[in-house]
C-alpha cells in the first residue's frame, strides 16, 4: 500500500495531523472555504498520483464558483431568444481545473501490489449530480457496493451539488467513508460541473428543481433546461469522449435532449432519459394481475415521454413467454386501468409516502446501467429514452423518446426492430410524441435551434404529479 497524499483540514473539524483530509470546491465569497493545512502532517508534500503540485505551503488556490452560466435570460416561456450553443468552458471557470478528493479517499493505493485487488479492472469515474438528494442517497451506496459495475470494478465517485447543498454533500461523503466499501477508491465533491464531470465515463444527472405550486410545465422546462444546457456544455468540454449519460431529473426526456444538443462532441446515442422505473412499475402490475412473480414478465416497452402520456406496451410484452393479451384476457383493464396506473404511479406514491419515489428510482438507475453493460437476455429487451434519429417505428426524429433497446453489454444499444404496433398503440405513441415535440419547441433557446415558442396546450404531468 502506498500512501501518497497530503492532508488538509477544515477549520471546523481539524484535530490531529492524521485526521481526515478535507478538500472541497470552494467559493470566493465563503470564508469557511479556505481549508487550513496541517503542518505536522508526516505525508505533507507527497502527492496523489496525477495531482498537480501545490504552491509551497500546499494551500489550494482559491477557485471561483461559477454558479449557473445561463445560456439565455429567463424570458416569458412563449418567446425566448436563441443562445449560441458553444462547447467552450465559460471564462469564469478558467481556474477550476484541479482534481478534488474527500477525506480518506485522498489516500491512494497501488491496487496491483495487493494480491486481492491486482486482478481488478481499471478504475472508472462516475459523476452524479443532485448527489445530496433523495435518489442519490440510495444510489451512491449501490454504486459503491459493487452491485452495479461488478465486484472487480473499482470506482471513483464525483459528486455534484450546489452552494446550498455543499454541507449535505460533505455528509454524504462522510457516510461513504464510514461504509468502508472496498471498491470505492475515490470520492470528490464539488459545485462546478467542469470540475466534477472531468474524465467522467458515466454521468448520472439526477439534480433538478422540483415543480413548485403554480409553476407551469413550461417554466419547469426552462429552469431545468438551463441546468442541463450548462451540464451538457461541461460534459462536452471535460468528460470522457464516450461518456454515457443517464438523465433522471425531470422533465427527463427533454432535459436529455437539451444536454445532448449542448454536447456535440459526445455521440447522441450516449444520452438516455430514465424510463426504467416506468418499465419496472409496468412489469410489477402485469405480474400482479396475472398472479405470477414479476420475473416472468419480459419484453416490456415504455414508449414516449416520462410523463402521464407515456405508453406502457402490453401488446408486445410477454408473461412466461406468451403475449400478455393471451394471459390477461381482460383487455379493457389493460387499455384503461393498467395504462393509467403506470402513468400515474408516481403520483399515487407521493400521496402515500409524502415524497417522490427515491429508492425504486435508484434501483431502476442500477437496472438501466446494468442493461447497458451486460448482454440483454436472448429475445428480451429493455426500455430507455433515447435519441429518435434513425428509429424504425416512424417516430418523429430529433427527440428523446423511450423505445425498446437491446445491448451487447458494451455500453451501447440497438433499437429492437421486431415489434408490433397496432392502431391503439400508434395513437397513444403519437400523443406522447406530440407532447415531446411541443416540449422541444419550448426549449429551442436551449438547444441552439432558434427562438422558443411554447404552445403546450394541456398542462401534462410528470408521473409524480396529480
Ligand atoms: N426519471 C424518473 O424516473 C424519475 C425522476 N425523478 C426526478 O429526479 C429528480 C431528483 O429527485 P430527488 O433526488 O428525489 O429530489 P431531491 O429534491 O431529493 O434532490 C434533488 C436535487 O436536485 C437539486 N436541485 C434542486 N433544485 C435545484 C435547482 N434549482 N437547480 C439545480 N439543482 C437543483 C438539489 O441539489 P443541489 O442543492 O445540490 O443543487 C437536490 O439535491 C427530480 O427532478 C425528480 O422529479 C424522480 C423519480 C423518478
Ligand atoms: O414526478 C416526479 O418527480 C417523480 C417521478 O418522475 C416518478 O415517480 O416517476
Amino acid at each position: 500500500m502506498m500512501l501518497m497524499n497530503c492532508y488538509n483540514h477544515s477549520p471546523a473539524t481539524a484535530t490531529t495531523s492524521s485526521d481526515l483530509c478535507w478538500k472541497k470546491t470552494i467559493c470566493n465569497n465563503n470564508p469557511y472555504s479556505l481549508p487550513l493545512i496541517s503542518r505536522n502532517d508526516p505525508h505533507r508534500g507527497r502527492h496523489r498520483r496525477g495531482a498537480r503540485a501545490r504552491p509551497n505551503n500546499h494551500c489550494p488556490r482559491r477557485r471561483r464558483c461559477p454558479g449557473l452560466s445561463l445560456v439565455c435570460s429567463v424570458a416569458p416561456p412563449n418567446q425566448v431568444e436563441s443562445p449560441v450553443v458553444t462547447s467552450e468552458k465559460p471564462p469564469s471557470n478558467a481556474t477550476a481545473t484541479r482534481r478534488e478528493c474527500f477525506g480518506v479517499f485522498c489516500t491512494t493505493y497501488d491496487l496491483k501490489a495487493d494480491e486481492k485487488t491486482k486482478s481488478w479492472k481499471k478504475l472508472i469515474n462516475i459523476s452524479v449530480s443532485g448527489a445530496a438528494g433523495m435518489i442519490s442517497n440510495h444510489l451512491l451506496f449501490k454504486l459503491a457496493s459493487g452491485e452495479v459495475f461488478g465486484l472487480d470494478q473499482p470506482i471513483a465517485l464525483k459528486l455534484l451539488g450546489s452552494e446550498r447543498s455543499l454541507q449535505a454533500l460533505e455528509g454524504v461523503a462522510m457516510e461513504l467513508e464510514d461504509s468502508l466499501y472496498p471498491l470505492l477508491r475515490e470520492v470528490s465533491i464539488g459545485i462546478d460541473p467542469y470540475e466534477v464531470f472531468r474524465d467522467a465515463e458515466w454521468a448520472l444527472l439526477i439534480g433538478a428543481k422540483p415543480r413548485g405550486p403554480g409553476m407551469e410545465r413550461a417554466d419547469l422546462l426552462d429552469i431545468n433546461g438551463q441546468i442541463f444546457a450548462e451540464q451538457g456544455k461541461a460534459l462536452n468540454a471535460v468528460a470522457s469522449p464516450n461518456v454515457k449519460v443517464i438523465v433522471v431529473g425531470n422533465p427527463c426526456n427533454t432535459n436529455a435532449l437539451i444536454c445532448m444538443k449542448n454536447a456535440p462532441k459526445i455521440p447522441a446515442k450516449n444520452f438516455h432519459a430514465l424510463t426504467r422505473l416506468d418499465e419496472n412499475r409496468a412489469k410489477c402490475q402485469l405480474a400482479l394481475k396475472a398472479g405470477v412473480f414479476y420475473d416472468k414478465v419480459s419484453n416490456m416497452t415504455i414508449w414516449g415521454n416520462h410523463s402521464t402520456t407515456q405508453v406502457p406496451d402490453f401488446l408486445n410484452a410477454k408473461i412466461n413467454g406468451k403475449p400478455v393479451k393471451e394471459v390477461i384476457t381482460d383487455h379493457k383493464w389493460l387499455e384503461e386501468e393498467f395504462t393509467e396506473r403506470i402513468q400515474k404511479r408516481g403520483g399515487v406514491l407521493i400521496q402515500k409516502w409524502g415524497r417522490s419515489s427515491a429508492a425504486s428510482t435508484a434501483v431502476s438507475i442500477v437496472d438501466a446501467i446494468r442493461s447497458l453493460i451486460t448482454p440483454t437476455p436472448e429475445g428480451d429487451w429493455f426500455s430507455s429514452g433515447v435519441y429518435t434519429n434513425g428509429n424504425p417505428y416512424g417516430i418523429e426524429e430529433d427527440i428523446v423518446f423511450s423505445m425498446p433497446c437491446r445491448s451487447k453489454g458494451d455500453g451501447d444499444y440497438e433499437l429492437v426492430k421486431d415489434v408490433i404496433i397496432d392502431d391503439y398503440l400508434r395513437q397513444r405513441i403519437k400523443k406522447s410524441e406530440a407532447e415531446l415535440l411541443s416540449e422541444k419547441r419550448c426549449v429551442a433557446h436551449l438547444t441552439g435551434e432558434g427562438v422558443a415558442y411554447c404552445d403546450i396546450r394541456e398542462d401534462t404531468m410528470l408521473p409524480g404529479e396529480q
